[in-house]
């Protein structure tokens, strides 16, 4: 009974790992999540999908482990954030499709709302910004479909939750509605002062409270799985948003550490420990993460588009047929060649334009397949540029350690070696490259006595690789000015 079950329900898949208490991989699964693409902007999710996922992922997880539901002392859940679901507290049924955060299709009302002045007030309370990327106005635009939505809401007859909320609730046989601090704090409702949900918020949406679950700390009691989805009771220990499970896979613990992860879009996250410093330079203040009651909190830059350009080049282009053929590819580029701004879905942090799409900058006659290849993997080299330089804005007085990055796009070593030239800064890939899932196991290792303190986990970390930086200042500064102008160009907003 001492192995860790953790759940990872990502963007583009649901993966299951099975741990042992020291944290070594036994067995994983994974199977991919389709996308639902219902109008430009618009993308969605079928939480029944995810849900049959999650089960068919574990349950092949611990066959390839020779384990059974029983050997689990502790489950661990992390998750794509943002994400909308609303169900039937009765019957457990999603009224519709989950609304996945790349979706702008609330950009109008959260540009409406700004111009009538909420956006202090929530950015003061959420430390979040006015975009349709997070949970508040989605949860508004679904209880806008159909009046009677709003009325059962009211009567507590339907429940609100992001996607940890909504499997907990399953994997619980409806017995538990409770998300964890590091979800709650992206939903554009969840007060990061008085860890609670804010009314002003509730009201600026029209969002009745009888939705929301209970916000508990990320190694806190979740409940227990119902003997009918896996045969055994099985206690949930361990909960957080994918970008947190991973500042803590990565043992930031330290205030002045920074992680930035590289899956389907790019989430730099800055420990800033107790001090809750509001961004000045459009980046969120967020939780890194909720221990023992108390919040630690982060500087977070998030960018939408990372290595979905790299699955463009695969599926839109048919440049490569896999993701990591990217490399040989982009290795025949040349640096600076063309410029991409790959705002797919509009621009996040630091220029949240909803409205702004996708542009390339600089074709000629002899721009071909390779230089596509090398602008989108410099592309996230220079939003990553944009985030660590607002962050050394946003705190000056901070130390910051060396950049720990993780995710699935890391693997290329040529995107990482970019990445430190444009930085003008070592990059260092840990061993474990799963730091998103190995956060969440360790979240419910934690709290069921079977993992170690933060230090002694912080002290296990180790390092892969370090990519050092081989580029002179004035070729730096030459590239960085032309992906300003690039984006400058891109923006619809000035
Ligand atoms: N070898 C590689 N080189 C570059 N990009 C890669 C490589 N392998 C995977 N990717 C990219 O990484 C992303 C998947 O990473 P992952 O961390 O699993 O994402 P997510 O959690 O967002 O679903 C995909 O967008 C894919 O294009
Ligand atoms: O599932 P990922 O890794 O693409 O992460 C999604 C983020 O949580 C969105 O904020």
């Amino acid at each position: 009974m001492s192995f860790i079950l953790a759940i990872d329900q990502g963007t583009t898949s649901a993966r299951a790992l099975v741990y042992d208490a020291a944290l070594n991989v036994l067995a994983s699964a994974q199977e991919e999540l389709p996308q639902i693409y219902p109008a430009d902007g618009w993308v969605e999710h079928d939480a029944e999908v995810i849900w049959s996922l999650v089960q068919s992922t574990v349950k092949s997880a611990l066959d390839k482990a020779g384990k059974t539901p029983s050997d689990i002392a502790a489950i661990g859940i992390t998750n794509q954030r943002e994400t909308v679901v609303l169900w039937d507290r009765e019957t457990g049924k999603p009224v519709g499709h989950a609304i996945v955060w790349q979706d702008r299709r609330t950009a109008e009302t959260c540009r409406k709302l700004k111009a009538d002045g909420a956006e202090p007030m929530v950015q003061e309370q959420t430390g979040l910004l006015l975009d349709p990327y997070f949970s508040g106005s989605k949860l508004a635009w679904m209880l806008d479909q159909d009046r009677g939505l709003r009325t059962r809401a009211s009567k507590g007859e339907l429940a609100f939750g992001t996607i940890d909320s909504f499997l907990i609730y399953r994997l619980t046989g409806g017995k538990r509605h409770v998300t964890d601090a590091s979800n709650a704090c992206r939903t554009l409702l969840f007060d990061i002062g008085t860890q609670d949900w804010s009314d002003d918020l509730l009201k600026l949406f029209n969002i009745p409270s009888a939705l929301l679950p209970e916000v508990l700390d990320c190694a806190d009691d979740f409940g227990t799985t119902d003997p009918s989805v896996f045969g055994a009771s099985v206690p949930i220990l361990g909960c957080a948003g994918d970008q947190h499970a991973a500042t803590i896979g990565q043992a930031c613990f330290a205030p002045g550490m920074v992680k930035a992860t590289y899956g389907t879009g790019l989430f730099a996250v800055l420990n800033t420990g107790s001090e809750r410093i509001q961004s000045k330079n459009r980046l969120l203040t967020t939780l890194a993460y909720r221990l023992d009651g108390k919040p630690t909190y982060a500087l977070e830059g998030s960018v939408f588009i990372a290595g979905a350009a790299v699955q463009w080049l695969r599926d839109g282009l048919k440049l490569i047929e896999s993701a990591p053929q990217v490399n040989d590819l982009a290795n025949r580029g040349v640096r600076g060649a063309i410029t991409l701004v790959p705002a797919f879905v509009g621009l996040g942090a630091p220029y949240w334009d909803p409205d702004a799409r996708g542009a390339i900058y600089g074709i000629t006659r002899d721009t071909g397949p390779e230089d596509f290849a090398h602008a989108v993997l410099e592309s996230v080299a220079f939003q990553t540029r944009d985030l660590l330089d607002a962050m050394a804005r946003d705190w000056p007085e901070g130390e910051r350690s060396v950049l720990r990055v993780d995710g699935g796009m890391t693997q290329s070593d040529l995107t990482l070696q970019l990445l430190a030239d444009i930085l003008d800064a070592p990059v260092e890939r840990p061993n474990d490259l799963e730091t998103t899932v190995k956060g969440a196991a360790y979240l419910a290792g934690l709290k069921a006595g079977l993992c170690p303190d933060l230090e002694t986990f912080a002290s296990t970390w180790q390092k892969d690789a370090e990519f050092t930086p081989h580029l002179d200042e004035e070729t730096r500064q030459f590239h960085m000015d032309r992906w300003h102008d690039a984006v400058k160009r891109t923006l619809t907003t000035t």
